[in-house]
């Protein structure tokens, strides 16, 4: 069996006496383009932090590449982190991010990086405090994809890039994995920034997993019923209604099912719906007068 990209098990992060993370377990397998989904505040950050090392556990535990996140010179040099702020040095040109970039990571792939940088149009001798938001992203990710890591992990990457910027990221980002193979984790709030790139998808939402999985096997294990309310009261076993909408003349439901549901009328939610069922699922199963944070 090959090492998994990222496990957790019973993983717990608290601030004082707030939970940002409860009890995650995932075993995300190792060269997956992973989509990390959740509302504000759901803990996506903490998670990312967890991974890259810059935050410690309260509770539970958590491997990267099966290793300990950042123990040690070898283990950061696997790992390429993306922070939502992607930070640069505002005083340093492009050019000395790179220098400092090749002096800092064993396995620094210069002609990548310049040919990057090439691409994009910019300028090397550009100091990177007169760059646009979407061009210090993109310096970021850049920076991040000539450690040539074997975990690349990037928190809401495209937050806050245009349209045009959004899909020239996710270009990019597509060509490095198909090159290089690596595994991405990438969160957002927004499954519909990610779905044409992610093949596993984690929902995160108030602190916990909601579902994860791959991309493929979550869609085929998930339907779209509608019908009249009489006609949805009676389920089979088996059946679990993850949401469910009712107007006067239809109801429609979410469901996941491993049972045959030849009598219904079933329809193949997208993506998206099913994303959206699991955080309204998350959000409706919040206590009433729970807070957010
Ligand atoms: N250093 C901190 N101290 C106290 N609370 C924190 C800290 N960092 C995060 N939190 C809280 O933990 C929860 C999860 O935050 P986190 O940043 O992980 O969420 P997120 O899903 O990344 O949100 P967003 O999409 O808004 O960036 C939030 O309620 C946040 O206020």
């Amino acid at each position: 069996m090959t090492t998994p990209a990222l496990k957790t098990v019973g993983l717990t992060k608290r601030f004082g006496r707030h939970h940002a993370l409860s009890g995650c377990t995932l075993d995300i397998p190792a060269g997956r383009v992973v989509g990390l989904v959740g509302p504000n505040g759901a803990g996506k950050t903490t998670l990312l932090q967890l991974a890259a090392g810059m935050l410690a556990p309260t509770a539970g535990t958590i491997e990267v590449l099966g290793g300990h996140p950042a123990s040690g010179a070898d283990q950061l040099g696997k790992v390429g982190f993306v922070a939502q702020d992607t930070p640069t040095y505002a005083n340093l040109s492009i050019i000395d991010h790179l220098r400092f970039g090749a002096r800092t990571n064993p396995h620094w792939d210069q002609a990548t990086a310049e040919k990057r940088i090439a691409q994009l149009g910019l300028d090397p001798r550009q100091k990177a405090g007169k760059l646009s938001g979407g061009q210090r992203a993109q310096l970021a990710l850049t920076l991040a994809i000539a450690k040539r890591p074997e975990l690349l992990i990037l928190d809401e990457p495209v937050a806050s890039l245009d349209p045009m910027a959004r899909r020239e990221f996710m270009k990019g980002l597509m060509s490095v994995t198909a090159e290089d193979k690596a595994s991405v984790i990438l969160s957002s709030h927004l499954v519909s920034d990610l779905e044409r790139i992610c093949d596993y998808l984690v929902v995160l939402v108030a602190s916990r997993v909601q579902i994860a999985g791959d991309v493929d096997d979550l869609l085929a294990g998930h339907f779209r019923l509608t019908g009249t309310r009489r006609e949805l009261a009676d389920l089979p076993g088996g059946v679990e209604v993850i949401e469910e909408g009712h107007t006067e003349r239809q109801s429609t439901l979410i469901v996941r099912a491993d049972v045959p549901l030849g009598s219904f009328t079933v329809t193949q939610p997208t993506l998206e719906d099913l994303v959206l069922a699991y955080m309204s699922q998350a959000m409706s199963s919040r206590p009433a007068g729970e807070p957010t944070r």
